[in-house]
Order: structure tokens, then sequence, then C-alpha cells
């Protein structure tokens, strides 16, 4: 994602150090400012998951790759990937320990003061570091959270700077973290080809070798004062190909995800990661699989981290658009862009939902 490294946000309060003064942690307890709250509760009905069901559809790794089950499974991801844009993958064989370490390791970053987590800040200009994203104007509306972006594939596109050294084995655990999930991606990438009736080597050759892996960081301090008034993060759409996600306090539910005009809180499943289709899925796809509005909420009293892994296509690529494998007969029902500046469009933006994907679309 070259664009992230060109595409600059402006700089913004830190938001855990601000949490904590809101939040009465310190001797004068300050009102969440203006910038942070919406006019009104959101009107957008809100499907609360809290009753033992996670919202999105369920997927079995193992049934994918179990010649018995993996036709059922696969139409089961296709359909997942085209009504909900995101579903929960279980069974996925990544080792705990690698899930484990990386968590831990995230947690303890933050967990650090402040002036020990600037050493990794981001500079004028680039998304990569600990800061914000996607501030664009000094009267927008902004996200109750931090985060901390890094590139981390191709290893050469690696910019150490950005990448912590406390806690000593953070750097170690994103790099055997992501190399083992960016496997499990290309796994999936080829049972959602063959779901929806393509080759599929198909899709996992756009993605595999040079391509451009990113991992965001995202800590969500709690707010005590008007929680339902504030966001952790603005709806929107990953550019990318497909997510991982996988965060903290499973019980703490912060991501919601939008279908026919609704949110719906999605309920982790431990130990599972949850799983979603980007922009650019959708458009090689020829909208096969959608591209879903997403945002995340605040806990009140507790804090929440996630960690999305971004999966792009490789650096150079010159135009996506949708690919013959997902055509066959049907309608072309996306223009064909140039994929730098689609990044770019993107990354100087604020956040719109589906706008940029909008525009994209053919007339039918
Ligand atoms: O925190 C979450 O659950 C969502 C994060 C997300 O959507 C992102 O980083 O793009
Ligand atoms: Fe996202």
């Amino acid at each position: 994602m070259a664009e992230a490294r060109t595409a600059g946000s402006l700089p913004v309060a830190n938001v855990q150090v601000l949490a904590e003064a809101c939040n009465g942690e310190v001797d004068v307890q300050q009102q969440v400012p203006e910038k942070y709250l919406s006019k009104h509760p959101s009107s957008e009905e809100v499907v609360a998951g809290d009753d033992g069901a996670c919202a999105i559809p369920v997927i079995d790794l193992r049934k994918l790759q179990d010649p018995q089950s993996s036709s059922e499974e696969c139409a089961k991801l296709a359909s997942a990937c085209l009504n909900w844009g995101f579903f929960q993958l279980i069974n996925h064989g990544l080792p705990e320990e690698v899930t484990g370490n990386l968590m831990n390791d995230v947690v303890e970053f933050f967990k650090q003061p402040l002036q020990d987590k600037k050493e990794c800040s981001q500079q004028a200009g680039s998304l990569e570091g600990y800061g914000q994203a996607f501030v664009v104007s000094d009267d927008q509306k902004l996200d109750w959270a931090d985060m901390l972006y890094l590139q981390v594939h191709p290893t050469e596109s690696r910019t150490m700077r950005f990448w912590p050294t406390r806690p000593a084995s953070f750097r170690h655990s994103v790099h055997v973290y992501s190399s083992e999930a960016r496997q499990l991606a290309y796994r999936l990438l080829e049972f959602v080809a063959r779901g929806a009736g393509a080759e599929p080597a198909s899709l996992r050759a756009v993605f595999e070798g040079q391509a451009t892996q990113g991992m965001r960081v995202n800590y969500y301090p709690p707010c005590r004062q008007q929680a339902d008034r504030v966001l952790g993060l603005t709806a929107h759409t990953d550019p990318c190909g497909l997510t991982l996600l996988l965060q903290t306090n499973h019980d703490v539910q912060g991501l919601q995800v939008k279908k026919d005009g609704k949110w719906f809180a999605v309920k982790a499943l431990e130990g599972a990661f949850i799983v979603n289709v980007g922009d650019v899925l959708e458009i090689m796809s020829n909208g096969k699989f959608t591209s879903v509005e997403h945002r995340a909420v605040i806990h009140p009293t507790k804090e929440r981290i996630s960690v999305a892994l971004f999966h792009y296509p490789c650096q150079d690529m010159v135009v996506i658009g949708p690919q013959p494998e997902f055509i066959k007969g049907d309608k072309v029902r996306y223009k064909s862009t140039n994929y730098q500046e689609f990044l770019k469009q993107y990354f100087t933006a604020k956040l719109d939902g589906r706008m940029h994907l909008e525009r994209l679309k053919l007339e039918q």
C-alpha cells in the first residue's frame, strides 16, 4: 500500500491521553471535546449481538479443506462474501501461541507512557507509525482511537523506525504472525474464488509474491461521557482485497457491520478471525463479493484493541477491474481504474462509507 506512505493525516490530540483526562483518571476532569461528539446518537437501527448470536456467518476452515464438506462450505463462504462481506473463521489452524504473542505485545505497547510510544510516531506525509489516520480538515469529526500502522510485507518495504522495540518481542511477534496469517489469507482466497465458480488460483495469484500486507492496530480507550455519541472508527470500507481482524477482550463489542441499512453488532468468537472483503475484491469479482461498510463503537468503561491485517495486490499492479474469471457471460459492472490513483483517492480523503466504490459502478 504505497499510498499510505504519501498520504499523511493532520496531527490531532492523542486519544489515550485525552481519554484519561475525560474519564476522571487525572486531577482535573475534562469534557469530551465537541469534535468527538456526533450531533445525535445515530438514528440508524443497531441490531445488538448479545443474545449469543454473532450476526455474521461462521465459516469453518477444516470443513473447507475436507473433501466431504468442502463444496457445501465453499458455497456458504461465497454467500457470506456476497451478502455480508464479513464472516468469522473458526478452526483456522493458526497456533494460539502466534496470535496470543501478538496480542500480548500489542497490549503491552499501548500500556507504555506516551513518550515511549512516541518513538514510533508518524511523520508528516505518511500514515505509517503511531498516530491517527484520515484527518483532512480542521473542522471534521474525529474518531476516539489511536492507531499504529505498519507495512509488514514485502520484508524490504518495512520501515523499522516505526516498529516498536518495546516490548522486546514485538517485532518478532509481528513477523511470525503476519507470515502465518498471509498464508491463511492465500488459502482463503482460493476457497473464495472456488465458491464463486472461478479458478482457485485466479485470486491467489494477484495477492501472492510481492503483494503488500499492512497491519493496523486500533486502540479504542473507554469513554465514560456520552458514549453513545462518540465513535471509535468512522464507517468505511477497506480498500484492500481481504482483511483479517483480531481483537483483545472478545467480550467487549465494538465492530458493527452494515446490512440492509441496519448496523449489526458483531460478537467476536474467542479464537476466531473476523474476515472481510475489501474494495479490490469487490471490483475484481465483478460484484460477486461485497466490500461492506463497517465501523467501531466504543465502550464506556473498557478499552478495546483490534489488529487489522490488510492484504493488497502486488505493488506493480497497474489497473484494477473485473477479472474475466468472474465475468463469464455476466455484464461488466465496474469501471477499470488505475490502482495507484484509486489508493491515493482513498488515503487522501475523509472516510466516506462506500461512496468511492459507488463511483466506479457502471449503470446496468
Ligand atoms: O476495530 C475494529 O473492529 C474494526 C477495525 C477496522 O475496521 C479497520 O482497522 O479497518
Ligand atoms: Fe476496516
